[in-house]
C-alpha cells in the first residue's frame, strides 16, 4: 500500500522525544539543520541519482562519478554554500571520489606540513580546485613501513632541484586515490638525499599532469591500477599507480624548486640538510589528521546499516502464528536482538568517541602552534587504536546486519552489500588495524616502563591516568621490555581494551553532560549500558581469569543485558529514526522509512537489466543446443 506508513505502530510506542534525539545524534541544533537541509536537497536533485551503480560498467561507473564531482562542485558553487555545507553534500552524495583525497589528504597535508610560502602558493590554486592534488605514500612494495619507501628525492645543488625518482618496480606509487586518472598534483612521499646523504622520508609537492591538456609530464608515467572489491562501491575511485624517472622537466622544475615540505626540515641553497626542532613524527600529521576523521566516519557507516537492519527486522516476520493471527517480527526474538541491539550502542558510542577525538585532535593542534608537542604521542595513539576498532567493529557490524536481515540482505537493493564493499577497506587504509594497535600497544608499554622509574617524574595523565591505579602493571614491566615482538599477538588485545575503555568512559562522560528532551537522556543511558555490558559478557572469560568479576558478577551482567534489550525494544525504530537519514542516502529498500518493503523489493527486480527481456541474450547460442542435445553444434 502506497503512502501508508507500515512501521506506524513501531513508532508510536517510543517513549522518548525523537526530534530531541536527532540534535544529540547531529550534535547540535545548527549541526541538525544543516545535515537536514543538505540532506534533503541531494535526495529531491536527480543529478545525485545513485541507485544504478551496480550495474554499471567500470568505465561508465568512473564517468557518471566524474559528472557527479562536477555537478557538486557547481552546487556549492551556485549555492554558496559553506564549508560545513559542502562537507554535508558530499556525505549525503555518498560516492568515494578523487574530491575526498584533495579535500581530506592533499589539501590538509599543505596545511599541516608546508611552510607559509608553500601554503601561500598552493591552497588559493587548491580551494578553486584549479589543481586537483592526492596523497601519493604507499608504494608497490611498502606500505605500512612508511621508513622502507624507496622513492628518492635527491637535492640538486647546481639547479637547486629536486629529482625525483623510482629506482625499482617496487617504488612505484600504488593505491594513492584520485591519482589514477584526475590528480594534477601529488604530495609524494621520498627519501630525501641531500650532498649523497640520506634524510628519511619526506613529503613533496610534485606536478603530475599538464593542466592544458591532462597529459602526463615528462617523466611520468601514470594509470589506474585496476578493479577492487564488489561492483560499483570503491571502483568509484581511481586508485593509481605511478612512477617517475627522474622527473626534471623545466615545467615541474619551477614548482620542485619550492616543492619539499619543509616545516619538519631545511634544505638550505647551500645543499645542507637542517632537521628543525620540530619532532619528526610530524611528517606522520596528515594521518593523524585523517585517522580522525575515519572515527568520526564510522559511525555514519553502522547506523546506516543498523538503521535498515532494525526497520527490516520490524516489518519481516516468521513463525509463531496463533489462531491464524500475524506471525512474530523477527526483531522479537531475543536472539535478533542480541545481535542487533549491541550494534545499535556502538553506533551511538562511536558518534560519541568520534566527537571527543575531534575535540582531542583540536586540542593538540592548538598545542603543536604553540610548540607544546607533550599530548601528541597520546594523540596519535587515541586516532590510531580508535581508527583501528571503530573500523573493525563498523565493517564487522556491516557484515552482520547482512546477516540480520536474512537473504534479502544479500540483495543489492539492500543497500548492504555495497556498504560493506565500500566501507571494509577502511580496517586497511591510514594504517592496517593490527599495525595500528601494535603502536597503541608501544605506547602503553612506554607508559608501563615509566611506570615507577625512578628517572621519570611524569605520571600518565588524560586516556592513561588509570595505568597509575593498576598495581600489578609495575611487575610487568621487565618482562615486557625484554619480549614486544614475543607477545605482540597479546598486546594487540590489551591495546584493544585500552581504547574500548575511552569508548566506554567518554559514553559516560557524555551522560554526565545535562541532555535536553523527554526520556532521551534515559535511552542513551540503556544504550551505554548495553555497551558496556556486552563486552564484558563478550569477554567474560579475560575479565574471570584475571579475577576482576566473579562467576555471579558474569551471571548478573547477563541478566542484566537481557533486561536492557527488552528495554530498548519499544524504542527502537525511533532510535534509528533519530540518525534522520533519507531514503536517497540509506539506498536500501529493506530500511526504506515506510517500511513498505515486499512491493518495494517486486518492483525492482524487474528493473534489473537481465528481465529487459523475457528470452535472455545466449539462449539461441547457449540453452537451446543444451536443451535440444545439440551442444556439439554450437558456437562456444
Ligand atoms: C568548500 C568545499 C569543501 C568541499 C568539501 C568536501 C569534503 C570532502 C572531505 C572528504 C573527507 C574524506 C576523508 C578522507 C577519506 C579517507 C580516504 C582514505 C584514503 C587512504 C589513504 C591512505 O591510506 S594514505 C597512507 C596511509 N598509510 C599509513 O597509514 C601507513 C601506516 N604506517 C605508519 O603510520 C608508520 O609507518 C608506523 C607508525 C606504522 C611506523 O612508523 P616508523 O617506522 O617511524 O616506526 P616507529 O614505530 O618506530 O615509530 C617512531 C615513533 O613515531 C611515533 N609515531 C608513529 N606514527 C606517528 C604519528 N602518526 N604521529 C605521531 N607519532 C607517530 C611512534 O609512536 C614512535 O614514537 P616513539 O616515541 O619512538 O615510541
Ligand atoms: C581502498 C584503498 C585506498 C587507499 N588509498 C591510499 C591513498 O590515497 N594514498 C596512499 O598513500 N595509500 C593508500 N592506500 C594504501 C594503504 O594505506 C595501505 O594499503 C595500508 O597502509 C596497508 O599497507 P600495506 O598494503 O603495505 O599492508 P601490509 O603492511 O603489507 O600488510 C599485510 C599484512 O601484514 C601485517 N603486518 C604488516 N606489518 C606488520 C607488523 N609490523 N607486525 C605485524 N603484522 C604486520 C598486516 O597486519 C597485514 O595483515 C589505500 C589502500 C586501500 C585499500
Amino acid at each position: 500500500m502506497e503512502g501508508v506508513d507500515h512501521l506506524a505502530h513501531e513508532r508510536n510506542k517510543s517513549e522518548f522525544d525523537v526530534d530531541a534525539m536527532k540534535i544529540v545524534w547531529a550534535g547540535s541544533p545548527h549541526a541538525f539543520d544543516v545535515s537536514d537541509r543538505i540532506s534533503k536537497l541531494v535526495a529531491s536533485d536527480p543529478g545525485f541519482r545513485k541507485d544504478n551503480r551496480s550495474t554499471l560498467s567500470r568505465k561508465e561507473l568512473f564517468k557518471n562519478t566524474l559528472r557527479k564531482a562536477a555537478y557538486a562542485w557547481k552546487t556549492i558553487v551556485d549555492l554558496r554554500l559553506s564549508e560545513e555545507e559542502a562537507a554535508k553534500l558530499r556525505f549525503y552524495v555518498d560516492e568515494p571520489a578523487f574530491t575526498d583525497l584533495h579535500w581530506g589528504m592533499f589539501i590538509p597535508a599543505i596545511k599541516g606540513q608546508g611552510t607559509e610560502e608553500q601554503q601561500q602558493k598552493w591552497l588559493p590554486l587548491a580551494y578553486k580546485m584549479q589543481i586537483i592534488g592526492c596523497y601519493a605514500q604507499t608504494e608497490l612494495g611498502h606500505g605500512s613501513n612508511v621508513q622502507g619507501l624507496e622513492t628518492t628525492a635527491t637535492f640538486d645543488s647546481q639547479t637547486d632541484e629536486f629529482i625525483i625518482h623510482s629506482p625499482t618496480l617496487t617504488s612505484s606509487k600504488w593505491w594513492p586515490g584520485g591519482l589514477g586518472k584526475v590528480a594534477t598534483h601529488a604530495i609524494a612521499y621520498a627519501r630525501l638525499i641531500v650532498g649523497g646523504r640520506e634524510h628519511g622520508v619526506h613529503g613533496f609537492i610534485v606536478q603530475l599532469r599538464s593542466l592544458e591538456d591532462h597529459s602526463p609530464l615528462l617523466g611520468i608515467t601514470v594509470g589506474d591500477i585496476g578493479m577492487k572489491f564488489g561492483n560499483g562501491a570503491y571502483n568509484t575511485m581511481d586508485n593509481g599507480v605511478l612512477q617517475f624517472d627522474h622527473v626534471l622537466d623545466v615545467y615541474s622544475i619551477a614548482f620542485a624548486s619550492i616543492a619539499v615540505m619543509l616545516w619538519v626540515s631545511q634544505v638550505t641553497c647551500e645543499g645542507k640538510y637542517k632537521q628543525s626542532d620540530v619532532p619528526r613524527q610530524l611528517v606522520y600529521g596528515t594521518m593523524v589528521y585523517v585517522r580522525q576523521t575515519i572515527v568520526a566516519d564510522a559511525s555514519c557507516a553502522l547506523s546506516r546499516a543498523v538503521c535498515i537492519a532494525t526497520r527490516y527486522s520490524a516489518v519481516r516476520r516468521q513463525f509463531g502464528s496463533q489462531n491464524g493471527g500475524p506471525e512474530t517480527q523477527v526483531i522479537d526474538y531475543k536472539t535478533q536482538q542480541s545481535r542487533l541491539f549491541p550494534l545499535l550502542a556502538s553506533a551511538y558510542a562511536f558518534r560519541f568517541i568520534g566527537e571527543w577525538l575531534k575535540w582531542l585532535y583540536a586540542d593538540v593542534t592548538q598545542r603543536l602552534q604553540a610548540n607544546d608537542f607533550s599530548t601528541l604521542p597520546e594523540a596519535h595513539a587515541c586516532t590510531a587504536g580508535l581508527k583501528s576498532l571503530t573500523t573493525t567493529a563498523t565493517a564487522d557490524g556491516i557484515e552482520e546486519c547482512r546477516k540480520l536481515c536474512g537473504g534479502h540482505g544479500y540483495l543489492c537493493s539492500s543497500g548492504l552489500p555495497e556498504l560493506f564493499a565500500v566501507y571494509v577497506p577502511a580496517c586497511t587504509y591510514e594504517g592496517d588495524n593490527t599495525v595500528l594497535l601494535l603502536q597503541v600497544a608501544r605506547f602503553l608499554m612506554k607508559t608501563v616502563s615509566q611506570l615507577g622509574s625512578r628517572l621519570s617524574s611524569k605520571k600518565p595523565v588524560g586516556t592513561i591516568a588509570y595505568m597509575t591505579r593498576v598495581e600489578h602493571l609495575m611487575q610487568c614491566r621487565c618482562g615486557v621490555q625484554r619480549g614486544f615482538a614475543e607477545l605482540s599477538a597479546d598486546l594487540v588485545e590489551a591495546a584493544v581494551a585500552h581504547c574500548q575503555l575511552i569508548v566506554v568512559s567518554k559514553f559516560i562522560e557524555k551522560l554526565q553532560q545535562e541532555i535536553p528532551g523527554k526520556g532521551v537522556k534515559q535511552q542513551l543511558e540503556v544504550l551505554c549500558n548495553i555497551y558496556a555490558l556486552f563486552l564484558l559478557h563478550k569477554h567474560q572469560g579475560d575479565f574471570l581469569s584475571t579475577g576482576c568479576i566473579t562467576p555471579k558478577h558474569a551471571a548478573l551482567a547477563n541478566d542484566e543485558l537481557r533486561s536492557l534489550y527488552s528495554q530498548v525494544r519499544p524504542n527502537a525504530i525511533a532510535l534509528v529514526d533519530a540518525f534522520n537519514y533519507t531514503d536517497h542516502y540509506l539506498g536500501s529498500i529493506l530500511g526504506c522509512y515506510d517500511g513498505n518493503v515486499y512491493p518495494k523489493l517486486y518492483e525492482a527486480a524487474w528493473k534489473d537489466p537481465l528481465n529487459e527481456s523475457v528470452v535472455p541474450d545466449g539462449y539461441h547460442l547457449y540453452i537451446r543446443p543444451l536443451l535440444k542435445q545439440e551442444i556439439r553444434t554450437a558456437r562456444l
